[in-house]
Parts: structure tokens; sequence; C-alpha cells
């Protein structure tokens, strides 16, 4: 079975998706709000999710992008908000976590829920199966819970029919990114997360930029256009909602240091 971004793609095929152009440099500017995906985004895919290879400068980057656009950046990941900082460190930027369902604002270390707690029975469930089919990692979150079966692609199809079973009995969302297939609490996603922070004063009026990856991004992209922004897929084409692309992880933070070098010396700095 292939991984979600691959069928997509295979389901354009004939005369596949249009490429779609590549974003205009980043400006530095009060109408931008620039909301970053971590995984395929920020750093590159890896087995297992505590082997991602954080480059030294990222959190760096990251702080010095949210001073430069005065706290209208905020990461929005499928990973719990813990996972992240202790990749990162701990960093006083505004970031949304477990796909929409931990909702933090820069300036605070209190943790909003956007979702109600996942049952514990669907991670009992889930780890059970995991258990019985390899091991397979089960990656569990506050508002989530993440199966891995990169190294047991054979039990993809019964992983697939347990966690529909149980998103039924629980009125669970599925989700099914790279190489993982997740449950998460209804009522939030990447794109309600966005929505939550655009609501907020200090990205009131602004026009914004998310980066993503993954078929879970798409959420937040058709949120973008109702909000005025763009979406940016990062990777391969592929069917999408987003409306400019860069081919990958380097791209991004080419990208990303070419606004910072931009504004360092438009400030003299
Ligand atoms: O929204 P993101 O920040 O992109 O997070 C999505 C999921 O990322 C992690 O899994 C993915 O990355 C792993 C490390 O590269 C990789 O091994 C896995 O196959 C990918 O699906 C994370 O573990 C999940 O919890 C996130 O939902």
């Amino acid at each position: 079975m292939t991984d979600p971004s691959d069928s997509l793609s295979l389901a354009e095929q004939g005369s596949g998706p249009t490429d779609l152009p590549p974003p205009s440099p980043l400006r530095i500017a009060s109408q931008t709000a620039l909301f970053l995906d971590f995984d395929g985004t920020l750093v590159e895919i890896a087995d297992h999710p505590d082997e991602v290879i954080v480059p030294e400068t990222l959190p760096g980057v990251i702080a010095a992008l949210a001073e430069a656009l005065e706290g209208r950046l905020a990461l929005v990941s499928g990973r719990s908000i813990a996972a992240l900082e202790t990749l990162l460190g701990p960093l006083d930027v505004a970031i949304a976590g477990s796909h929409g369902g931990e909702f933090r604002p820069a300036g605070t270390h209190t943790v909003a829920p956007l979702a109600a707690s996942l049952p514990d029975r669907v991670v009992t469930h889930l780890s059970e199966f995991a258990r019985a089919n390899g091991n397979m990692l089960v990656e569990p979150k506050p508002y989530s819970v993440a199966v891995h079966y990169r190294h047991h692609p054979e039990a993809l199809e019964g992983l697939l029919a347990r966690a529909e079973a149980l998103a039924h009995e629980e009125d669970l969302k599925l989700k099914h990114g790279k190489q993982v297939v997740e449950l998460v609490m209804p009522g939030s996603d990447k794109g309600s997360a966005l929505t939550a922070f655009m609501e907020r004063p200090e990205f009131a009026g602004t026009q914004p930029l998310f980066l993503g990856d993954d078929v879970t991004d798409e959420d937040a992209f058709r949120v973008l256009e109702e909000l005025g922004g763009h979406g940016v897929l990062v990777g391969p084409m592929r069917a999408t909602a987003a409306h400019r692309r860069l081919p990958d992880v380097a791209a991004v933070h080419d990208w990303l240091a070419a606004a910072l070098r931009t504004h360092d010396q438009s400030e003299g700095i």
C-alpha cells in the first residue's frame, strides 16, 4: 500500500497536477503572518520521530523570525508541544500541537486545549494492535494518538481497519500521514488552529502564509483561502489546496534565511 501523499499524486495522473510556482521572497512586513509545520517542512523526515536531525541554527532562525515579525509567527504541528520543545528547546513563540488540539500563544506557558482529551481505551486498543503486529511505534499525544507503520507496511490494512472502527465508535477523526495513522479528537485540526491564531490581536489584519508538506496540512491550506492567505506545499507536486510550492526542506531554510538577511540589511544590522 502506498503512502497517502503518493496516492494523491497517482490519483492525479493522466495530465498530472499542474505544478505550482515558488512563493515570492518572504517579506518581513506588518501584514505578514507566518505559520510553519515541523516534520517534512523544517526538518527532514526520519525513520523514527525521535531521530529527526534538528539543524543547530533552526531554533535561532525561528526565534529571529518571530521577533522580526513581532510575534506574527506560529509553529503548527501534528506533534505535541512537549515533543516539539524537546527537539527545539524552550521557544517563546506561538505553537499549536497535536493537530490543533493544543494551542499556546507566544508569551505564555499555558496550553489551551482546542479539543477534548482522547479516551484512554483508544490508546489501549491501538497499543494492543501495534504490539501484536511487529511492535509498531505508538505515539500517544494529549489529543491524538499516532501509530507509525514505516517498518511494518504489511500491517497497514489491518491498522486502518482497526483505526476506522475506533474512529466510528468514539467519533474521532482519522488522519493518514507519512507512514503514520493517527486518531484525533474532533473539533480541531491545523485549519482551526490557524483560524484561532488569526483571531488574536497580533495576527489581526495580516495575510497568513502556511508552509507544510503532508496531507494533514491540507486542512490549513484550505482555511487559508478564506483567510486571504497562501499555502506553500513543501516537497514533490501532488493534488493540494496550496498555491505555491518549495521543493524540499533545504529550500524552506533558504527562503527563511533570505528573508532574515534582507530584514537585517534594511535595519542596518
Ligand atoms: O505536522 P508535523 O509537524 O509535520 O507532524 C506530523 C507528524 O510528524 C511526526 O511523524 C512524521 O515524522 C517522523 C519523523 O520524521 C516520521 O518518522 C513519520 O513517518 C512521519 O509521519 C510525528 O511523529 C507525528 O506525531 C506527527 O503527527
